[in-house]
């Protein structure tokens, strides 16, 4: 379980951008983070890895093992000539305790056995996220944190990469931490939104969500409707 406690948090002297943020995550839920850009969405995962402190308040982490697939385009030098198996290799020397699964088998879950030996430039994008979604998944993680996991992927990969997400969570109850926009997905695989704004958030359900923040927005003809 992971549980977070009137958490606040700043960047050095600037204002607080999350503010008494608190919320639990228990095994084998999906929640998908949302909020518009800047409000914090990635900012909270990073507090969540321990890669930022809280400037107060408190994050409680049970669960054993957790694995992060950061947003693509951030982590990727496609001209860097290394193959599907090396990265993979890497990681899992670099990680080797923690490490459970096989290579070929994670390959062969996101259906990329046959790409192992391609260099990394030659892929397409929804085939590089399924390369860091089967790095994050050699830990066998019981929580598996995801920044936008459809930036930048034709509709075809998010289909299948969403599929198996839903897989993962539903049928093998690894639990799930999504930062996403992407409206279609996040109602269809998760099991409850947690929505920033202005510093704020607040766990709702999916179709609740929608009837307050989505249609609201539309009846008032505000324009754009985003996560
Ligand atoms: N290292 C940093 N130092 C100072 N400010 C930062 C830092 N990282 C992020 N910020 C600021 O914090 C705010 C929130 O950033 P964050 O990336 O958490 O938002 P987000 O909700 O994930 O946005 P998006 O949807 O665009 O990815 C932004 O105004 C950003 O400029």
């Amino acid at each position: 379980m992971l549980n977070i406690e009137h958490l606040y948090f700043s960047y050095s002297n600037k204002p607080n951008l999350l503010q008494d943020i608190n919320f639990s995550v228990n095994t084998g839920d999906y929640i998908s983070i949302i909020g518009a850009n800047g409000s914090g969405k990635s900012t909270l995962v990073r507090l969540i890895l321990g890669l930022l402190q809280p400037s107060s308040g408190t994050i409680e982490n049970s669960f054993a093992n957790m694995a992060y697939v950061p947003q693509r385009f951030n982590q990727l030098n496609t001209h860097f000539p290394i193959t599907v198996k090396e990265i993979l290799y890497c990681y899992k020397n670099v990680r080797r305790k923690y490490v459970n699964k096989k290579i070929n088998d994670v390959l062969t879950l996101l259906h990329m056995e046959n790409e192992e030996n391609t260099l990394i430039g030659q892929l397409s994008g929804g085939q590089c996220q399924k390369v860091f979604i089967a790095r994050a998944l050699l830990s066998d993680p019981e929580l598996l944190i995801l920044d936008e996991p459809s930036n930048g992927i034709d509709r075809q990969s998010q289909a299948e990469i969403y599929n198996f997400l839903l897989h993962l969570n539903r049928q093998d109850k690894t639990t799930v931490i999504c930062v996403e926009h992407n409206l279609q997905a996040a109602l269809k695989n998760s099991t409850a939104f947690y929505h920033i704004e202005k510093g704020k958030g607040h766990i709702c359900l999916p179709e609740q969500y929608v009837k307050e923040y989505i249609k609201s927005d539309l009846g008032e003809n505000k324009g754009n409707v985003y996560l």
